[in-house]
């Protein structure tokens, strides 16, 4: 019997951001390994014109959620969709549902956050800070409160070359950040970003930090731990392979890459890829609730969920395997073909980017305007060049991350738990995990049809005929146009042509003569 799904057998949990990747695979992974929980309440807003239940429905109704329909038929009893904005004063929750949840709540996972890199600092701070310390607030007011997870990013401290499970305070204190945000207007609040992220590369890692601080500061007797994963990726194993639903990290560019729209990255081949698959983190996430709650550590944990140090995988050879994926099972309507390169120095990028990325998107504009249609590659191309320097800074370098609380935890579960809520990195077969990963883009993210292959091959022939024809015609007017203005090419011509001549008169003088 396994401890951990035992202990969730019969608790309230409240998750905040549970219509998130991370967050859907936790409740997956709790319905399905505790199917007596009590009830998970989930704090949800409504969004792109969906109703809670909407959402909800949608949630459970997806691939993802089958196995936990057949152990926990009476999922959507158990899911208690609550209506709230982090963004507002204290959720937007209506009296009844807060008494609810200050009355019956057992375990917090604070999974909630803006993950956008170059989001206003108003907005990371109103959300990864203010919306930390407000929760954290709630929580001190459950008498049931066994123990109160926040996830965290192990990029928060980037700043650093070498991470210990440890928090590092920033200079100004989040409180005053917190209260400056109330009455700094946008413009002056665009003016100290940069100076309050420092060598920080965004305000996501800035304001993760801080809301690290604020979990620390505001802890009061509450059983804390704060869960740091590194860039979460596709699922591992559980509930099956492959399983991703937003382009969020290394999944948009392997779309782009898949698509043809990435043919050169600025990335540095030997610098560690830190991903971790989405249920590694989860089952980390699970087990670290039920260790806080029941050994009640003295002080809050912080635990490392990183890959680099127990099974390094670098760039490059992920980058490989992309591709390598893509020969035996190609997206569908390519752009052009998935042939992407690293490139390492400025000059080098500047020049790829012009001739790879920004000429074909101008060209195919040329081509849309031409037949009739609108324009829109030139758009798409800016927006995926934008993209990459966003995320250039994590793939050119490396950190290592400490992991002993980590290790201690995996150390103090039964064989059973460490079966049933496995977070041992080192199992992890990268070629295999990577193959899984694209083939889940195809499948889970873009829906794409797996009969779709064979056409998808023959569309991927006939680019490559395009690029050939495209590229001989290329040649052949450059030369042409040689020709007309200089006097060595015209004599470089006369001798190929005369030397093909002779070459075949011989031959043809050679096979008569044999006959
Ligand atoms: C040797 C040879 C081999 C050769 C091989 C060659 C290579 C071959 C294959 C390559 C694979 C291997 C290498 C992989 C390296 C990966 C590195 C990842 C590092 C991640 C580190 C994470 C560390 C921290 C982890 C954490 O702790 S947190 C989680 C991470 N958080 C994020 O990842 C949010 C990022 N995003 C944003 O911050 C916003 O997205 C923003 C970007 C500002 C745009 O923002 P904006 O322009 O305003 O507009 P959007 O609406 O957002 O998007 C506008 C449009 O861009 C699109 N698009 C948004 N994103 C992405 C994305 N990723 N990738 C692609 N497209 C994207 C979206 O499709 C939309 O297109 P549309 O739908 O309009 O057509
Ligand atoms: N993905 C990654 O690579 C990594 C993620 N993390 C951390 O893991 C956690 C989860 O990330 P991930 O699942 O990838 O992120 P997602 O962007 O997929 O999910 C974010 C969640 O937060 C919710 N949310 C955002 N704003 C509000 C709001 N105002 N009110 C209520 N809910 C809100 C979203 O709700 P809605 O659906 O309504 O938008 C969504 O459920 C975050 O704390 C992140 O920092 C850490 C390391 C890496």
């Amino acid at each position: 019997m396994s401890m951990i799904a035992d202990f969730y057998g019969g608790k309230s949990i409240l998750i905040t951001g549970a219509t998130g990747f991370l967050g859907k695979v936790l409740m997956e992974k709790l319905f399905r390994t505790s199917p007596d929980l009590r009830v998970i309440y989930i704090l949800v807003r409504p969004k792109a014109g969906q109703t809670l239940q909407q959402r909800v429905f949608q949630i459970l109704n997806s691939k993802l959620f089958e196995k936990v329909k057949e152990v926990c038929p009476n999922v959507h009893e158990k899911i208690r969709a609550i209506s709230a904005d982090l963004n507002q004063n204290d959720f937007a929750i209506s009296k009844e549902d807060m008494q609810e949840l200050l009355s019956y709540t057992n375990i917090i996972f604070h999974c909630a956050a803006t993950v956008r890199f170059d989001d206003h600092l108003r907005h990371a701070v109103q959300l990864n800070v203010t919306a930390t310390q407000q929760l954290l607030l709630m929580a001190s007011q459950m008498p049931n409160l066994e123990a109160f997870i926040h996830i965290s990013t192990a990029f928060s401290n980037c700043n650093l070359k070498h991470i210990d499970e440890v928090i590092y305070p920033c200079p100004v204190e989040p409180k005053k950040i917190i209260d400056s945000m109330e009455w700094l207007d946008d413009a002056i609040i665009d003016e100290i970003t940069p100076k309050l992220i420092g060598d920080r590369p965004n305000t996501y890692t800035y304001t993760k930090a801080l809301g690290e601080m604020v979990v620390q500061q505001e802890s009061g007797k509450l059983n804390i731990a704060i869960i740091r994963p590194s860039i979460v990726g596709a699922t591992w194993q559980e509930p099956f392979p492959g399983w991703v639903d937003n382009i969020n990290g290394p999944t948009g560019l392997i779309v782009a890459a898949g698509k043809g729209f990435l043919r050169s990255i600025r990335a540095t081949p030997m610098a560690v890829a830190d991903l971790i698959p989405a249920d590694i983190v989860v089952n980390l996430t699970l087990a670290v609730g039920w260790y806080t709650a029941v050994h009640r550590p003295k002080s809050t944990l912080i635990y490392h969920c990183t890959s680099g140090n127990l099974n390094p995988c670098n760039w490059g050879k992920m980058g490989i395997q992309v591709l390598a994926t893509f020969e035996k099972i190609p997206l569908e309507r390519a752009f052009r073909r998935p042939k992407a390169e690293f490139t390492t120095n400025n000059v080098t990028t500047q020049y790829w980017n012009a001739v790879s990325h920004r000429a074909p998107a101008m060209i195919y504009d040329f081509y849309l305007r031409l037949t009739g249609r609108k324009p829109r590659m030139t758009k798409l191309m800016n927006r995926l060049l934008r993209t990459l320097s966003m995320l250039e800074y994590f793939i050119n370098r490396s950190w290592e991350w400490s992991t002993y609380n980590t290790e201690m935890l995996m150390s103090k579960l039964s064989p059973e738990d460490q079966r049933v809520f496995n977070f041992d990195v080192r199992q992890l077969n990268w070629l295999e995990y990577i193959e899984n990963y694209v083939l889940g883009v195809k499948k889970y993210l873009l829906k794409e049809d797996m009969a779709g292959i064979p056409e998808a091959k023959q569309h991927l022939r006939r680019l490559r005929n395009i690029h050939y024809l495209f590229n001989t015609a290329l040649f052949l007017i450059a030369w042409r146009l040689l020709i007309a203005r200089s006097q060595v090419a015209r004599n470089v011509w006369f001798f190929i042509v005369s030397f093909c001549y002779k070459f075949l008169s011989y031959f043809r003088a050679s096979s008569t003569l044999k006959v």
